[in-house]
């Protein structure tokens, strides 16, 4: 599966809203087929990272690369808040969203992709709920769903934005369980995570993040007592209305 994808590879990146940065000169790899949990305080940047990479935000500075690979192929779920459960949509057509780049705006899904659907639908625990409308389900049951979407994107690459928030033991076990299968299918997953002990268990890479990188790495050597409290210093020192700054880039960020 990740044979063909090159790893994603920031250099001196800056991402931020309306020319102030929100993160800042991020330069690491996340190799091809590794599993990353991306961690730090509240308005670290954290999520402005990820949408970056999904290209959802304009790159202020420096380089995301990913060989070939366009944006759009990325597969990614946002934050739950960030979505609109409301809409009159019905369950399947969700998860038919995850070949919006193969269907297209106006042709129709095929045979197969509705099974395709299904077969996802019943991978998350949901068979039986196709035609049941998005609004009247669970916030559990709503995850489940938008995991079984990323499912059926079958993409190298994974991006998930607090996966598990607000989820039940239960849910957050099986969807635990998708993660790390999709792992072992050689797929690159990272996700944003709140729970250090998550992290600690099921996330062999860590990157935390405050504004900037703070360290990056594999989990036990990453979430360190000290690096955990800079991370939080650094997070509260921030400042909101900073411009953007020049730094040059260092050396192995232009070797590399
Ligand atoms: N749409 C936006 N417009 C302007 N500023 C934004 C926007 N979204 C986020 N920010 C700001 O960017 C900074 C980083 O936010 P981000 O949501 O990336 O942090 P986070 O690490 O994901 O936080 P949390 O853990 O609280 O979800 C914050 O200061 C936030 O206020």
């Amino acid at each position: 599966m990740s044979s063909a994808f090159p790893g994603l590879r920031l250099t001196d990146l800056t991402l931020g809203y309306d020319r102030h940065p929100a993160v800042h000169h991020v330069s690491g790899t996340f190799e091809a087929g590794s599993l990353t949990a991306i961690v730090g305080p509240n308005g670290a940047g954290k999520s402005t990272l990820l949408k970056g990479i999904k290209g959802l935000l304009p790159v202020l500075g420096g380089r995301i690369d990913c060989g070939a690979w366009a944006s759009s192929a990325l597969a990614y779920l946002p934050q739950q808040a960030e979505i609109e459960h409301d809409f009159p949509i019905s369950v399947l057509d969700v998860v038919l969203l995850g070949h919006w780049q193969t269907i297209g705006m106006f042709r129709a899904a095929t045979r197969t992709m509705r099974q395709q659907a299904e077969d996802a639908l019943a991978a998350v625990g949901l068979a039986g709920f196709e035609r049941r409308p998005l609004a009247a389900l669970s916030v559990g049951q709503r995850q489940r769903v938008l995991f079984a979407r990323v499912l059926l994107q079958d993409s190298p690459v994974i991006l998930l934005d607090e996966p598990f928030n607000a989820l039940d033991a239960r849910t957050t076990a099986d969807l635990l369980a998708l993660v790390q299968r999709w792992h072992g299918e050689g797929r690159t997953v990272i996700a944003v995570l709140h729970d250090l002990e998550q992290v600690r268990q099921y996330f062999p890479r860590t990157l935390l993040l405050a504004r900037e990188v703070i360290g990056w790495g594999a989990t036990a050597e990453t979430l360190t007592r000290e690096a955990l409290l800079r991370a939080r210093a650094m997070g509260e020192a921030w400042s909101e209305t900073a411009s953007l700054c020049v730094r040059p880039p260092l050396a192995d960020e232009v070797a590399g």
